[in-house]
């Protein structure tokens, strides 16, 4: 799949989160080339520097800024939407890009396991703190990065945080079914708004991603030339976030630029809901 259309973007702004490289990185800089004003939120502050300077110079845009944002720490994702509520009035396009597949057994500052923590309830806080701005930017869209992985999740309501059994390829599983669950139940609470959402996989790209596996590093290496390349990757995160028309997809799964087939679980209202109102509680979200 290839994002074909030509919409331009001079004027609009972008927040895409884990856009020092990788898929992040090829989308940055596609939405850089079409004139937006880019914000690469990203862990390290230095990658992302060096990330911008070369979309910079590779699109002739200069509006390509690096943010800190921390995922896997809510008082950072918390300082990160201060600062660009701070300074840009408006925000069109939210790219929940950034992902950690395969880590070791680990709790995050707030005491959420890894996968749950940056690929889920860090974005589900992040889009949350952004939602009134993306509102009032409407026509605006949220593209949220899931993964075919998602067909072997499940959440685990009892046991959230892998207190109880762990295993850590299914741990990115369940975290990416949150994805696309997310993206279903922000979609209905954002009906009327002129805000839309879309849940992506990227297909198997060749990154930075199974750097936690010996295992699979080996197997990238092997079956490279099978694998899409980040540019690749980068086109079906383009098409939800640019394509016209694309509203009445709204909470819809893409997988290479298309409308694709979810697993039975992703497609549960009642769970998306009790998702939604579980990641609210433990990040102590009030809603209304
Ligand atoms: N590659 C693939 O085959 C597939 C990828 N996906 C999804 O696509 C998305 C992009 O992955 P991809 O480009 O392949 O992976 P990469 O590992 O190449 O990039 C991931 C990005 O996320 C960032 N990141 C990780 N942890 C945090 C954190 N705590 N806070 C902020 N940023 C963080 C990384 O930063 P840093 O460089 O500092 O580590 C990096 O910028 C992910 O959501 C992934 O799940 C889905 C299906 C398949
Ligand atoms: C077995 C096998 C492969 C392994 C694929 C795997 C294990 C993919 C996992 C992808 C995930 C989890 C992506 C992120 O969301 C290759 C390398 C395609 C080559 C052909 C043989």
């Amino acid at each position: 799949g290839v994002c074909r259309t030509d919409v331009q973007l001079f004027g609009k702004v972008v927040v895409i989160t884990g856009a020092n490289t990788g898929i992040g990185k090829e989308t940055a800089r596609e939405l850089a080339r079409r004139g937006a004003r880019v914000y690469i939120a990203c862990r390290d502050v230095l990658k992302g520097e060096s990330a911008a300077s070369e979309i910079q110079a590779d699109t002739k845009n200069s509006q390509v800024l690096v943010r800190k944002l921390d995922l896997s720490d809510t008082k950072s994702i918390r300082a990160f939407a201060e600062g660009f509520l701070a300074e840009e009035k408006q925000l069109h396009i939210l790219i929940n890009n950034a992902g950690v597949m395969l880590c070791p057994y680990s709790k995050t500052a707030d005491g959420f396991e890894t996968h749950l923590a940056v690929n889920h309830l860090g974005h589900f806080l992040l889009t949350h703190l952004l939602l009134g701005r993306l509102k009032e930017s409407a026509p605006a869209r949220v593209v949220n990065l899931s993964s075919v992985a998602h067909h072997l999740g499940k959440i685990r309501f009892h046991d959230l945080q892998g207190d109880k059994y762990y295993n850590l390829g299914f741990a990115y599983c369940h975290s990416k079914l949150a994805n696309v669950l997310f993206t279903r139940e922000l979609a209905k609470r954002l009906k009327g708004t002129g805000v839309t959402t879309y849940a992506v996989h990227p297909g198997i790209v060749r990154s930075k991603l199974v750097r936690h596996s010996f295992l699979l590093c080996l197997l990238w290496r092997l079956f490279s030339p099978f694998l899409k390349t980040t540019w690749e990757g980068a086109q079906t995160s383009l098409h939800c976030a640019l394509a016209e028309g694309l509203e009445p997809l709204s909470g819809k799964y893409f997988s290479d630029c298309k409308k694709t087939w979810v697993s039975p679980r992703a497609r549960n209202n009642k769970t998306a809901e009790r998702l939604w109102n579980v990641s609210c509680e433990l990040l102590g979200i009030q809603q209304e």
